[in-house]
């Protein structure tokens, strides 16, 4: 009798438990939410999207899209609520709404900071990332970011002049010698590039640029802000929603190495910005750093309303800075090896892109700017290269910030909104043959560019657009122009796009080239 009776405890006890895991598994944030997969306990939905695509969670994404029939798939990403939009139309919906201008609180923002605090722009929403992007846009503006603007433009040619002797004549220090072969004459991408853009970041950011004899150091950085890019995933790495793993796993996780990589281009920016204020005089502002030490000065007690509140001081000047020193030390030159690959990979681009490279500069001056209007084929290469291999394929991860709807859908507020920005660059009836590289896709029928005809997000939209967009069209329009104009390319495999890594943006693994002057 008493062991019937506790078999029927016991199965009451497995009967409830079953339950209560099926409704913790099936459990969806709000009545209308969009269909997704299921979760557990502390991961949230990352071990499906992780059986799906181990390498490449947007791919994951897209599967589910299909399995699910829905261009929403709402899931958990860790404990918080996410809808991954995989659809050209609803992208762009999310990017102009302002209740989608949230950042979710992840850790891996965090770690960037010595504190673990949120600062800089990339991952801050809220009063302090509105006026930390207005500060850093409009001063920056001032020293000749994000327009034209001649200093900056002989800053880049003058970057681009030292490349081609580098590349022509051979290196000639330590740390050109550990990205271009001496004897052979290849070189490492997209080490070969570290410096390249980042002297032109420096030098609005500090009044300074670094000859070649001393550019070791932009190749050190750029060595850690690649692993920073390279280290995570689509969406953040399960240790920004489950961080106390970094006790148990610091290796597993790549808590250890973000960290370390992190700490390291810091130390060198903080070092940076203190030469700027042992030199400072408030009589001269001669870069962006000067000017907000001038904002600290004056400013610096009032602090921003929201949760993480800091206002101007020096640790939010770090990472604001490594906000614009990261993606020009390795996201450009990320973007211009995959460009590269393409090149190798279609020789019949090239020799569309040099005639009109030789009808309209000549031989005798290297390409600039103002060229741009007569190149339309070029032009038209990069946005092909900028859509097809898409940089950053989820976009950076944005917010909910009150309850809204989305297609159809209700989207309670806090829900993390993923940009499925290569899907939507893939999307066959607005790409036809989405999967073919087609630079002329982008020029009209009298072989003008068109920019209408460039419905593209390589950049995302909106208020929350890419703050470096003009800087990193005119950097990598003047870097392939040139390069196409000098050099032919060949690479002893033919480069394949499956090949590439996927961390916070895409990557090829690392290649050699070889540059050979026309
Ligand atoms: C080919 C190069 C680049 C691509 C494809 C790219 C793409 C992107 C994308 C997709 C976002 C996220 C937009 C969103 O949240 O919806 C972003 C954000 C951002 N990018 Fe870029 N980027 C590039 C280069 C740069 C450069 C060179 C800089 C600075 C020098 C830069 C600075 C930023 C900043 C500060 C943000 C954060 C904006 C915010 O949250 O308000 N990017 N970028």
């Amino acid at each position: 009798m008493i062991s019937s009776m506790e078999d029927l405890i016991l199965a009451a006890l497995v009967v409830l438990f079953v339950s209560c895991a099926i409704r913790y598994a099936l459990h969806r944030p709000s009545d209308c939410f969009p269909p997704g997969p299921p979760r557990v306990p502390l991961l949230g939905s990352y071990p499906f999207l992780l059986a799906l695509n181990y390498h490449h969670l947007h791919r994951a994404a897209a599967k589910l899209s299909e399995r699910y029939g829905s261009k929403l798939v709402g899931l958990h990403l860790g404990p918080l609520p996410a809808i991954i939009v995989n659809d050209h139309e609803t992208v762009r919906e999310v990017l102009q709404r302002g209740e989608f201008d949230g950042r979710p609180d992840l850790f891996l923002a965090r770690l960037r900071d010595e504190h673990y605090a949120r600062r800089g722009i990339f991952f801050t929403d809220g009063d302090s990332w509105r006026e930390q992007r207005k500060f850093f846009l409009k001063t920056l503006h001032e020293y000749g970011f994000g327009r034209r603007n001649d200093a900056v433009e002989q800053d880049l040619q003058a970057g681009l002049v030292e490349l081609i002797a580098l590349l022509k004549d051979g290196p000639q220090h330590e740390h050109e010698r550990a990205v271009v072969d001496e004897k052979t004459g290849y070189a490492l991408c997209p080490q070969v590039f570290f410096a390249l853009f980042s002297n032109v970041m420096l030098r609005m950011l500090t009044a300074t640029r670094l000859e070649r004899e001393d550019q070791a150091v932009l190749f050190d950085v750029g060595k850690c802000s690649l692993a920073f890019h390279r280290q995570g995933d689509d969406y953040g790495l399960a240790l920004s929603y489950i961080p106390w793993i970094r006790h148990l796993l610091p290796g597993f996780s790549r808590y250890k190495v973000l960290r370390d990589v992190n700490r390291k281009a810091n130390g060198v920016i903080r070092s940076l910005a203190e030469k700027c204020e042992q030199t400072y005089n408030e009589d001269d502002i001669r870069c962006f750093i000067d000017a907000y030490i001038r904002e600290i000065r004056l400013n610096g007690n009032k602090q921003t309303s929201g949760s993480d509140v800091f206002g101007f001081e020096y640790d939010q000047l770090i990472i604001g800075c490594a906000d614009f020193l990261v993606p020009a030390f390795s996201a450009i030159p990320a973007k211009l090896g995959l460009i590269l690959q393409r090149l190798v990979a279609h020789p019949s681009v090239v020799e569309k892109m040099y005639p009109e490279l030789e009808q309209h500069v000549g031989q005798s001056r290297l390409p600039l700017l103002d060229d741009r209007a007569q190149l339309p084929y070029c032009e038209a290469v990069v946005r092909e290269a900028l859509r097809i291999d898409t940089l950053v394929p989820s976009g950076i991860p944005h917010v909910a910030t009150v309850d809204t709807q989305l297609a159809g859908f209700h989207i309670p507020k806090g829900t993390l909104v993923i940009n499925g920005l290569d899907y939507a660059n893939h999307q066959e009836d607005v790409f036809p043959e989405p999967h073919t590289f087609r630079p002329e896709r982008f020029l009209n029928a009298e072989g003008k560019l068109s920019l209408e005809l460039d419905r593209s997000l390589p950049f995302g939209a909106g208020k929350r657009v890419c703050a470096g967009e003009t800087f990193a069209r005119n950097a990598l329009f003047l870097t392939v122009a040139t390069l196409v104009h000098q050099f032919t390319f060949t690479m002893e495999h033919t480069p394949d796009p499956a090949h590439h890594l996927t961390g916070v943006i895409r990557t090829a693994p690392d290649f050699t080239i070889k540059f050979s002057p026309r």
